[in-house]
């Protein structure tokens, strides 16, 4: 069942907004130079709110054990999102050491890039696939630029895949029909203003992905069809004289 995931929540009125409109998991940033960064006591509160109607992901970004043993003392996550530089190697460790799924986001930009997601095929238990920052970006996510979707059309790519970056209530259903992703995570296309999320969109972001996932669901049996190779008819018997 593919997933629509609202990242950068950080009030009570926006996390309820996520939570009615149906979005199955919601992310807590932190990471201290991003406008949506909570602190660990804001963070918990609002997880308290949430009372098990969707997932919850915690961003990080290059963390240390410290760090991450503190936040997942204090939220019990259901996910790690790692948003940074972090090696296959320590994808494992971090995710042998909680004993929790782990997302791993790895940026997009060019087919060379997919290359690079192969090193985390059995390691990370979902890939985010995310724009590159730009040059001169203070965060390495969340940053409202998309990549060229088709890079991911119909490729072998290691699942479930998770698509972000750019994301919004008019691009969304496109999104999901060309990559026909596991799920989708949005921050930057659900705000007035980064960091400031408006419900609004939220309801509209929920509602256009799951009408394209929806559509695309119902679509696959005939497109199954198509390519399958059919044992030839039956001839059907005479019959009379
Ligand atoms: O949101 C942030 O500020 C952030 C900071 C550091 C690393 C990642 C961050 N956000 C990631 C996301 O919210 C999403 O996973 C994804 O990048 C999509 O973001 P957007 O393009 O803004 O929808």
């Amino acid at each position: 069942m593919p997933f629509v995931k609202i990242c950068g929540l950080s009030t009570p009125d926006t996390l309820d907004a996520a939570l009615d409109a149906g979005a199955e998991m919601i992310g807590f940033v932190f990471f201290a130079k991003s406008p949506r960064y909570v602190t660990l006591e804001r963070a918990a509160a609002l997880g308290r709110r949430v009372g098990g109607r969707a997932r919850q992901a915690v961003l990080t970004v290059d963390a240390g054990d410290t760090e991450l043993e503190a936040i997942v003392a204090a939220l019990r996550p259901d996910v790690l999102q790692l948003h940074g530089r972090e090696s296959p190697e320590r994808v494992a460790a971090i995710r042998a050491r909680h004993g929790l799924p782990v997302m791993k986001a790895l940026g997009v930009a060019a087919a060379a890039d997919l290359a690079a997601m192969e090193a985390y095929r059995g390691v990370a238990d979902a890939i985010l696939a995310d724009a590159k920052p730009p040059k001169d970006a203070v965060r390495p996510g969340g940053n409202g630029r998309a990549f060229d979707w088709t890079l991911l059309a119909g490729r072998e790519r290691p699942r479930p895949l998770v698509l972000s970056g750019g994301l919004d209530p008019d691009n969304v259903g496109e999104a999901i029909r060309i990559v026909r992703p596991d799920g989708v995570d949005v921050s930057s296309g659900v705000e007035d203003q980064p960091g400031v999320k408006n419900p609004d969109r939220i309801f509209a972001f929920v509602a256009a992905a799951r009408a394209a996932f929806a559509q695309i669901h119902e679509a696959l049996p005939l497109e199954a069809w198509s390519g399958e190779r059919r044992a030839p008819r039956p001839a059907v018997p005479a019959t009379g004289p």
